[in-house]
């Protein structure tokens, strides 16, 4: 027991209360959590202020303070720690099949900022509610922390239970809540871990947490168990994220070019412009494996800084030195789109460059303009006011829909490259292609296929009046010298 506990047990309550050991488990508590959060000399005060006969209530009341949460009325981080490691204990002696699930609330930051603390407070108290009524009573729900919540699971059946019973839980969750006349609807990132002989509260509910950012990686709204593949995955994914934070400072991105070519004369027109990274310890890394985490962090904002700066100097040089090419396409994504600096980092770039904004490609997918439809026609709309031509990237694997196309701004459709793999052996894929190809040039669009890699291909695009293509038929990604010593050969 704590040395200043003692004196004051002693001197408050009488020596006989020294031996009492439900008030020793019960300030030894008290005191650990005051400890940690500093308040431990006002807290002793005022609990032995009382005398024997106000001690239960007073007892309730700390307890309350210490245990529960004072929001949710849940278990607190505390109690549910120590509730697991008891339950561990028994289960040394008494085998049973237990699991902790750690619940994290999908954007619930935004709610917080946009409707108010006070809407996402009753939001964190419907939660508890909700999830309350979908559990056994053997089982305890905590409130973790902000929008966190770790649910114990005891004496399950079958460890199959556990997904029966996260299933319960998000379907609680398929309906919008009346949050005082905000309809709100909210899913949850579910991480769970299994007991497993050995494991201490700490490694349970750590890897219940690992489990959870899984879920968070599937897209959201989804449950994963832990599994120690899992581990090793993140602990990969976080080892990226940081060389990716050194790459862009190290400026370690190259760029690639892959020739566009024009099907009637057979020269290349321009280039599409990719990135690679070469990785200090690994090298030559490809977009797959690192575009997809850029993006989800946001710092293909400043990969895609780089690599426009990087194509649009490699343009002009080609421009200057007598090349003759109409455009350089450059990829973009929503988080560029999205954000604030975007048209002016561009304008920026085409300033210190000097390249002519017609030169100037952008490649979007249809994807990516649904997901945010009038913000993205509001920037495209913009960029083709500075002269920049835009295209649509992967045509034909999103909504391909004529009304939307219709509305933007667009000059081109690349036709994706799961449409030209079997076109000359699926007779589908030939009349996809050709209505896609009348479409787009109903429209006034010109048209490029991606992915071209055999004269068979050419051939029924070139009867098909598609205008380009792209592909390994002519080359795979290169170097700029590789670049220009293509593109000397094939349009002299
Ligand atoms: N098998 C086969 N593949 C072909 C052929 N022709 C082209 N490809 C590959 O298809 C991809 C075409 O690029 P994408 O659709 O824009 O798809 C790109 C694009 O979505 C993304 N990406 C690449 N660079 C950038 C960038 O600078 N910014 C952004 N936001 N995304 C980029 O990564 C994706 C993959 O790029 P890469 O790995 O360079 O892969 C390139 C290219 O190498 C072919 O004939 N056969």
């Amino acid at each position: 027991m704590h040395r200043l506990l003692k004196r004051q047990i002693k001197k408050g309550l009488g020596e006989e209360y020294l031996e009492d050991e439900k008030l020793q488990n019960f300030f030894t508590l008290i005191g650990d959590y005051y400890v940690e959060k500093d308040k431990e000399r006002i807290l002793l005060e005022n609990a032995l202020v009382v005398n024997s006969a106000e001690l239960t209530e007073t007892n309730t009341q700390l307890q309350n303070m210490a245990f529960f949460d004072s929001l949710t009325g849940l278990t607190n981080r505390k109690l549910f720690e120590k509730e697991l490691e008891l339950t561990l204990k028994q289960i040394q002696r008494n085998k049973r099949n237990i699991a902790v699930l750690f619940f994290d609330v999908d954007h619930f930051k935004t709610i917080n900022d946009t409707l108010g603390h006070d809407i996402g407070d009753e939001l964190l108290i419907t939660v508890s509610r909700t999830i309350e009524s979908r559990i056994r009573s053997c089982d305890t729900l905590a409130r973790w922390g902000g929008d966190e919540f770790v649910l114990l699971l005891d004496d399950l059946a079958h460890i199959d239970d556990c997904s029966i019973i996260a299933e319960n839980i998000q379907k609680a969750f398929s309906e919008p809540f009346d949050i005082e006349g905000h309809i709100i609807k909210i899913s949850f990132s579910i991480g769970i871990n299994v007991y497993e002989d050995g494991q201490t509260a700490l490694q349970m509910l750590k890897n219940a947490d690992i489990a959870m950012y899984l879920s968070k990686e599937k897209g959201r709204d989804a449950y994963s168990f832990f599994t120690s593949d899992i581990s090793k995955q993140i602990l990969a994914d976080q080892k990226l994220n940081e060389s990716l934070i050194k790459a862009i400072d190290n400026k370690e991105f190259i760029v690639l070019y892959q020739p566009q070519v024009d099907i009637a004369t057979g020269k290349i027109t321009g280039a599409e412009a990719l990135v690679r990274w070469i990785h200090p310890e690994h090298g030559f890394t490809m977009p797959f494996e690192f575009i997809p985490l850029a993006e989800e962090k946001g710092y293909i904002v400043e990969i895609g800084v780089q690599v426009l700066e990087q194509a649009c100097i490699d343009m002009k040089m080609l421009l200057d030195s007598g090349y003759v090419l109409n455009n350089i396409a450059v990829n973009l994504s929503l988080k560029q789109i999205r954000h604030q600096g975007f048209v002016q980092s561009v304008q920026n770039i085409l300033n210190s460059t000097s390249l002519n904004p017609s030169y100037l490609e952008f490649e979007v997918t249809e994807t990516m303009i649904m997901k945010e439809y009038e913000h993205a026609c509001s920037v495209l709309d913009t960029l083709r006011n500075l002269g920049i031509t835009l295209s649509i990237d992967d045509f034909g694997t999103g909504y391909s829909s004529l009304s939307y196309l219709k509305r933007l701004p667009i000059q081109k459709i690349k036709i994706d490259k799961s449409f030209i793999d079997e076109i000359d052996r699926d007779e589908n894929d030939v009349e996809i292609t050709k209505a896609i190809i009348a479409m787009s040039h109903s429209l006034g669009l010109k048209v490029l296929a991606e992915g071209v890699e055999e004269e068979s291909q050419l051939q029924i695009l070139r009867q098909l009046k598609c205008e380009s293509y792209q592909g390994y038929y002519c080359s795979k990604p290169v170097a700029i010298q590789e670049f220009k010593t293509l593109v000397q050969k094939q349009n002299t």
